[in-house]
């Protein structure tokens, strides 16, 4: 290709909108988004045709006097997107360099030691750090000023002295609209030699075009909505003038912070789409400024009906653009809501197709020190969103889900709809939606009902003790617990799964003061407290033996630990769906119920408030509309984690050394790769698994996680290089599953093949392990036995307890049938698993009306009242404290409880 011509001396640009073609009909000038997709330069056609600009990578161009040599000094691709860009800006001049702050750099070079320059008081933390540097090292004055009020800026413009106005319009963060028109006519008319320079960052050439309103320069930064996919770093400069440009483009060459090659190429590219972009990017902005504002957040946004200086900004600009910012009241508030969103990222800078949320005063504006911030206006709290191109309905939602999880934004029940919490502390939180009447904010003094999932094991067990991984699901068998208040001064649980076992203790009585107190909220730390496990047991628990006593002792260690404080009076009663000590994480679920129900009690944890009602995504007006969670993703990360912690603690107490997988598992619900590590463990939820059937069968022998595992670590300590070799080798077992798991290429029938090998093979090693059973060994022959040839392997410690059988989706119902009743007629128990679902769930606690329902629906036996007795609990005043609903619970049959305690209301879970 030979450029025609010099790109040093470019001459004001027509608009390439092809000749009259008659004298009767004109052809219109292109409109924006043409001239954005159009990359054409009638001077620089290429040799070949190219629909792409080609990428000149090249520093250097041979020979002498052409018009390239050196690509700092020029370059085709950067002149193809310099004419381009002028074009798009209807500019004379145009050039590129690798920043925005790089533009701002070569423009702030026309300055000379003893000029002035006025600039806005809301500008960019990095133009102020410029500006900052200017002052102290190149004898430069600078005056910020509110350039919102024109006539703010009359005083300083001093002729003679004043060199150069900076001004933004809309600046950002607070969106403030400048009337650069009208500052321009003053300043032409009072210091005719001052250059207006406008950053046109926020609103791109195709919404503001400051030079057609007076300005001198223009300057974006191009790393923005210009290019758009936040792939690259560039800076634009736009201007009329050729003395200025002649000025400018020295200083490029000068200093070497021209465009490179690869760089003009992708922004070149970028600003094809810039309209389709933009359009799409500030509809969206408008309906999430539409949506704070009406919940009641101070919001900025040009768009809105109120917005300071609307008329000037409609006058000077074509749209809104695509960044908005809000103020919450409460830093901490704001971080929340920051830290809670999932689709919008947390970053910096704007203009991405991505959607991003930040806050300005700890990031993009840092760099101005907190006294000036605050002079300036800006508040601590703001948070600014910059929009993308996703689907507005997922941007709200995440939005939304956000401020619920952050606690800035409350149900109102009597509205139907979420409007702004008053305040943002818990207390003050509370203290609000107390008089909206919507939660009990007495924790302690209303009933809680939780349940969670058991697990099975598919890979790894007891190996994961010792740090290998493992994998492992929910099942749908679950543990409920049912924290009643009671209003005497004892405490006491229910335990229908183990004999039946009720048991009393008087709270004085306990022993408070044995072993090193946590302070409040502080966590549990790796050690159980063995002075005071020694303490309960002999004082509390001295006369209960077996499964109760160890049951006992996990409650009560927890209810100490968290209770200190508050040492509340309650009942816990609980009951599983699961068979107990089978090897499908019964002791998990009954941790993760006893704690969650103590740090519910104890305010170790609160919940967000209300969840919206669920719609189904198509009758209710965006953006209004819920289509993410079902009660699910109800329970805030944070607390879930919590939670999990603590049920960690309970399982130490049941089980000595336990790895934390089954509690994971039993709180996060779905499907876990899982590795013990000293820094916490290492999970990840795994997807495929949903979609894998299988077989349960329990052998009905009981036995004991705790000895179990007690007795592979004594194996380990006197065989070690046996039990390290069986380790190594489900290691590579689960990484194998992991893979074929993940794996997209494989087939249906590749993939449960593999699975099946897997099954076996690390069944043999459990083997080795000295973990199986030959109640075990008889299920697995029984499966593995023709016609049905499947693979099963132990689950869970083992030595009885449960199998696990991989069931082909193929496997025909009769089969199943059939295979059931052999194990049946083997004194097993069999039954098909639903894995994957949903972890730790807590029954929310805003008065649902079915529970009212529910509970009018529960026939209390006449005149009983459950041990303990309750007098006046009917009056406590909170959303379901009512012993019926204990009643209910220990009353109801063990196979229609799950559906009973899902009718009772809304299940909110993690
Ligand atoms: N529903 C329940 N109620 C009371 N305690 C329970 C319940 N489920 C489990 N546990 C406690 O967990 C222990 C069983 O743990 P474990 O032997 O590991 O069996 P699993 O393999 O089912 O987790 C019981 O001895 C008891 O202490
Ligand atoms: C044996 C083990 O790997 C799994 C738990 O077994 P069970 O579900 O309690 O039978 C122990 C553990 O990981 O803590």
């Amino acid at each position: 290709m030979a450029p025609t011509i010099d790109p040093k001396v470019a001459t004001a640009h027509d608009l390439p909108t092809p000749d009259p073609e008659s004298p009767v009909r004109a052809r219109k000038p292109y409109r924006f988004s043409t001239l954005c997709a159009t990359v054409e330069n009638p001077e620089m056609k290429d040799q070949y045709g190219s629909s792409s600009v080609p990428i000149y990578q090249s520093a250097t161009f041979k020979g002498v006097g052409n018009a390239y040599d050196y690509s700092r000094s020029g370059n085709p691709t950067r002149s193809h997107l310099e004419h381009h860009i002028a074009k798009i800006s209807s500019a004379a001049h145009a050039l590129t360099v690798a920043s925005g702050m790089a533009a701002l750099d070569i423009i702030l070079r026309i300055l000379k030691p003893g000029d002035e320059v006025i600039a806005g008081d809301d500008l960019y933390g990095g133009t102020n750090r410029l500006l900052s540097y200017m002052r102290t090292n190149g004898g430069v004055t600078v005056h910020h000023v509110d350039t919102t009020n024109p006539t703010s800026v009359l005083p300083f413009i001093k002729a003679g002295k004043t060199r150069m106005v900076l001004l933004e319009s809309p600046t950002n963060p607070l969106l403030k609209i400048v009337d650069i028109a009208a500052i321009s006519k003053d300043v032409k008319e009072r210091a005719p030699d001052a250059i207006v320079v406008v950053d046109n960052t926020m609103m791109s050439p195709y919404l503001q075009r400051p030079l057609e309103h007076g300005a001198d320069i223009v300057y974006d930064s191009a790393t923005k909505y210009l290019s758009g996919h936040h792939d690259l770093m560039a800076g634009v400069i736009t201007c009329n003038r050729d003395d200025l440009h002649k000025q400018m483009a020295f200083t490029v060459n000068a200093v070497g912070n021209a465009l490179a090659p690869n760089d003009c190429f992708l922004l070149l590219r970028g600003t094809k789409t810039l309209a389709l972009r933009m359009d799409r990017q500030q509809a969206t902005s408008d309906l999430v400024a539409t949506y704070l504002h009406e919940l009641g957040f101070t919001t900025h946004y040009p768009g809105l009906a109120d917005h300071p200086n609307r008329d000037v900004h409609a006058r000077i600009a074509s749209g809104n653009g695509a960044v908005l910012s809000f103020e919450t009241g409460d830093k901490e508030l704001s971080e929340r809501i920051v830290g809670s969103t999932r689709l919008w990222g947390i970053s910096v800078s704007f203009g991405c197709v991505n959607s991003l949320i930040s806050m300005p005063c700890v990031m993009s504006h840092a760099s101005i020190d907190a006294a000036t911030r605050a002079a300036r206006g800006l508040p601590e709290d703001l948070i600014r969103l910059c929009v993308g191109i996703e689907d507005p309905i997922d941007l709200i939602d995440d939005l939304e889900q956000a401020l619920i999880d952050a606690g800035a934004i409350a149900f109102d029940a009597q509205l139907n709809k979420y409007t702004r919490a008053m305040q943002s502390t818990n207390d003050q939180l509370n203290q609000a939606v107390q008089k909206l009447g919507l939660y009990d904010p007495r924790p302690d003094e209303q009933e809680w009902f939780v349940s969670a999932p058991g697990k099975v094991i598919l890979f790894g067990e007891h190996a994961v003790v010792h740090g290998v991984t493992a994998i492992a699901a929910s099942v749908d068998l679950r543990c409920y617990g049912l924290a009643t208040p009671r209003n005497d001064s004892k405490v006491s649980v229910h335990f229908s799964d183990i004999d039946n076992f009720y048991r009393e203790w008087d709270i004085e009585k306990l022993p408070w003061s044995a072993g090193t107190p946590l302070a409040a909220g502080e966590d549990h730390p790796d050690a159980l407290d063995q002075v005071l496990m020694d303490a309960i047991n002999a004082e509390a628990l001295s006369d209960i033996s077996g499964h109760a006593r160890h049951a006992s002792l996990a409650f009560l260690y927890c209810y100490i630990q968290l209770g200190r404080d508050r040492k509340p009076a309650f009942n816990l009663a609980t009951r599983a769906t699961l068979p107990v000590g089978a090897g499908l994480g019964s002791s998990a679920s009954f941790s993760s119920c006893v704690v969650s129900a103590l740090l519910l009690i104890n305010r170790g944890i609160t919940l967000p408030p209300p969840p919206a009602p669920s719609t189904t995504g198509t009758d209710a007006p965006a953006p209004h509309v819920h289509v993410s969670h079902q009660g699910r993703r109800f329970v805030p990360q944070s607390v879930a984690e919590r939670i999990n912690k603590w049920a960690f603690v309970s399982e130490k107490v049941l089980h000595g050394n336990p790895s934390g997988i089954d509690n994971s598992v039993a709180v996060f619900g779905g499907a876990l790769a899982y590795t013990k590590h000293p820094s916490g463990p290492k999970m990840e939820q795994i997807q495929s698994f949903k979609s894998l059937k299988f077989l349960l069968t329990n052998s009905k022998i009981p036995r004991d996680t705790k000895k179990m595992v007690a007795g592979v670590g004594s194996l380990k300590a006197s065989e070690p290089e046996l039990v390290d070799g069986v380790f190594k080798a489900i290691q590579s077992i689960t990484d194998e599953a992991r893979r074929a798991l993940a794996d997209p290429e494989l087939s249906r029938h590749e993939l449960l093949a593999a699975m099946s090998a897997l099954i076996t093979e690390n069944h043999q090693h459990l083997v080795t392990l000295g973990v199986s059973h030959p109640t075990l060994e008889a299920i697995r022959t029984t499966a593995a036995a023709e016609p049905f040839k499947l693979s099963t392997k132990l689950t869970g410690a083992g030595g009885g307890g449960c199998a696990v059988t991989l069931v082909p989706d193929d496997f025909d119902a009769s089969s199943l049938e059939s295979l059931m009743q052999q194990l049946i007629n083997q004194t097993f128990v069999p039954y098909p698993a639903a894995i994957g679902g949903s972890g730790l769930g807590i029954l929310s606690p805003y008065s649902p009306p079915q529970l009212a329902q529910a509970q009018a629906q529960t026939a209390a036996p006449s005149g009983q009242v459950t041990p303990p007795q309750t007098p006046g609990l009917a009056s406590v005043d909170s959303g379901h404290a009512d012993p019926l609903l204990r009643i209910a619970f220990e009353k109801q049959n063990i196979d229609s409880l799950a559906k009973w305690a899902d009718g009772l209301g809304r299940w909110l879970y993690v």
